[in-house]
């Protein structure tokens, strides 16, 4: 997907993966892979309320999104003003406990991850084809500290039932992805969890521990 294809749809409001509640997967499983006060990243960010809420337990919340509309969203729905700067490539927005790049999640660097004690991708690796996954993955893995923990929540389908995105993820996939790094545990699918409850697509979290 290139920038422009989710520009286009920041700009024409077809964000149907945006929730508006907080996803009650992290909800569950969020302590189970980082503590309140430790620093969570969010990659592929967009305005997701679920940053708030981990800003309200007690984390520090470090997210990438591309799109400025939906980063100055996020804020502005949380009536939040935050400080903005430029540094490098991205624009920084940042208020206490929340920092947002806007920018381009492949121009990250260790840099920028420094102090982050885990990851939590909610509709960022489905939002990619194959081929930017793997990279998106290989580039996940080598901006993380080494000691990070992560949330991972996906979606599987019948194949060609959606062309996606989200596109669907068979957990062998996730497994290849994140195996040398991680101890990948699947926690229980969520059926039916879209399109009115859907049957055919369902979503699938996993937990990656460091080994
Ligand atoms: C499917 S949305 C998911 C947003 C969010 N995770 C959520 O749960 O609502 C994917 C987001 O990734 C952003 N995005 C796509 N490519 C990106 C990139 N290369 N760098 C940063 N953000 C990107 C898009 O603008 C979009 O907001």
């Amino acid at each position: 997907m290139e920038h422009e294809f989710w520009h286009e749809r920041w700009k024409n409001r077809e964000i149907g993966f945006h929730r508006h509640d907080v996803h009650p997967l992290l909800m569950q499983h969020c302590k189970t892979i980082a503590q309140p006060g430790s620093t969570v990243f969010v990659p592929l960010c967009g305005k997701s309320l679920d940053m708030q809420w981990l800003q309200e337990q007690g984390y520090q919340v470090l997210g990438i999104e591309l799109n400025q509309s939906a980063v100055e969203e996020f804020f502005a729905e949380q009536k939040l003003t935050p400080s903005v700067h430029r540094e490098g490539s991205f624009r920084a927005y940042r208020v206490p406990g929340i920092t947002l790049y806007q920018g381009d999640f492949f121009q990250l660097t260790n840099n920028h991850l420094h102090g982050v004690d885990a990851w939590y991708d909610r509709a960022a690796m489905v939002a990619l084809p194959p081929t930017m996954r793997t990279a998106y993955v290989e580039h996940l893995l080598k901006i993380l500290p080494q000691l990070s923990n992560g949330l991972l929540v996906t979606v599987e389908y019948p194949e060609n039932y959606w062309k996606g995105p989200p596109f669907s993820i068979p957990q062998q996939e996730v497994m290849n992805a994140y195996s040398t790094r991680f101890t990948v545990e699947a926690l229980c699918p969520n059926a039916g969890f879209t399109l009115n409850g859907d049957s055919q697509v369902s979503e699938y979290c996993y937990r990656l521990k460091r080994l």
